[in-house]
């Protein structure tokens, strides 16, 4: 559970994560083990992320994969009863270290949920507010960053002549490009998303799965998805989860042309799940 340096340090040459197979892994998982309570929820799951890509977790339902995901900025530690064993690295630096800043941790990898949570306040204020968490009070600066993660949302023009409206007033598909938006205010540098289109119509869909494209070059994604389709039209690499287990992770196109494992093959040919 030593990570390379002590502590979450941005920029820290020495906490780069190595250069392997041609991609900068942003982050490493080693012998990952999850309980809840006295049941096991993963075993033993390795995965590199790598910088600047996007990662699909697929499985059936059930299989670990938001499990997994959370342990990637440490949500579960919110849930009673759960025991993390293993290793999780960012840039090289272990995030289960005792001395990691979790507010800090989240910043740097933020989460889009698999329904849009707007907080019940204006749309300038849901972005605005991650900054204003962060003690960001230069209002102009603060504009900027608001228009700035609106635009890269691809929601500005829709949204930028009632900045102070609620945004429980929004579409649901526009509610969840809000969610990207107030996240990326902040600046993250690895986007979870937990089955972002679930709740969302087909053009909704598509205009997230446009942005998840866009952004990568900004940020580097995980993301949930059930949608086979989805996970091969956006994702860079996928993991295949089955009860727990990390069954295969490869080149998107590997995983959906010629699979290693006959569980893939079976699972991506909609033979179970
Ligand atoms: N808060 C929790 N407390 C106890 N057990 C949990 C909790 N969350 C998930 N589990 C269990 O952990 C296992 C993995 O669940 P998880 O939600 O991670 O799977 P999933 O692949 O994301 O499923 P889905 O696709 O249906 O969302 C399941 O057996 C589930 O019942």
């Amino acid at each position: 559970m030593i990570g390379v340096c002590v502590g979450i340090h941005r920029d820290s040459a020495l906490c780069r994560a190595k250069n392997l197979g041609g991609h900068t892994m942003k982050m490493n998982v080693e012998n990952l083990n999850l309980f809840y309570g006295e049941h096991q929820a993963l075993f033993d799951v390795g995965l590199e992320v790598p910088e600047h890509k996007v990662v699909a977790l697929i499985g059936p339902s059930g299989c670990g994969k938001s499990t997994f995901l959370r342990t990637l900025n440490r949500m579960n530690d919110l849930i009673d009863g759960v025991r993390v064993e293993g290793d999780i690295k960012l840039d090289g630096e272990d995030i289960y270290a005792p001395e990691t800043d979790l507010v800090q941790l989240r910043k740097r990898v933020g989460m889009v949920f698999q329904r849009p949570n707007p907080f019940p306040m204006s749309i300038y204020d849901n972005v605005a507010y991650g900054c204003r968490v962060h003690g960001f009070k230069d209002k102009k600066k603060l504009d900027e960053i608001v228009e700035k993660s609106l635009r890269g949302a691809a929601l500005w023009d829709e949204v930028k002549d009632r900045l102070n409206a609620s945004a429980m007033g929004m579409s649901g598909g526009q509610q969840q490009r809000l969610c990207i938006a107030r996240v990326m205010a902040v600046e993250p540098e690895v986007v979870l998303m937990d089955e972002p289109c679930s709740a969302l119509d087909p053009i909704s869909t598509m205009k997230i799965e446009e942005l998840v494209t866009e952004i990568k070059k900004d940020f580097t994604i995980v993301m949930v998805t059930h949608n086979m389709q989805q996970a091969a039209r956006v994702s860079d690499f996928t993991a295949f989860f089955l009860n727990g287990k990390l069954i295969e992770h490869d080149k998107t196109d590997v995983i959906f042309t010629k699979p290693h494992d006959k569980k893939t093959e079976d699972y991506i040919t909609g033979r179970f799940g």
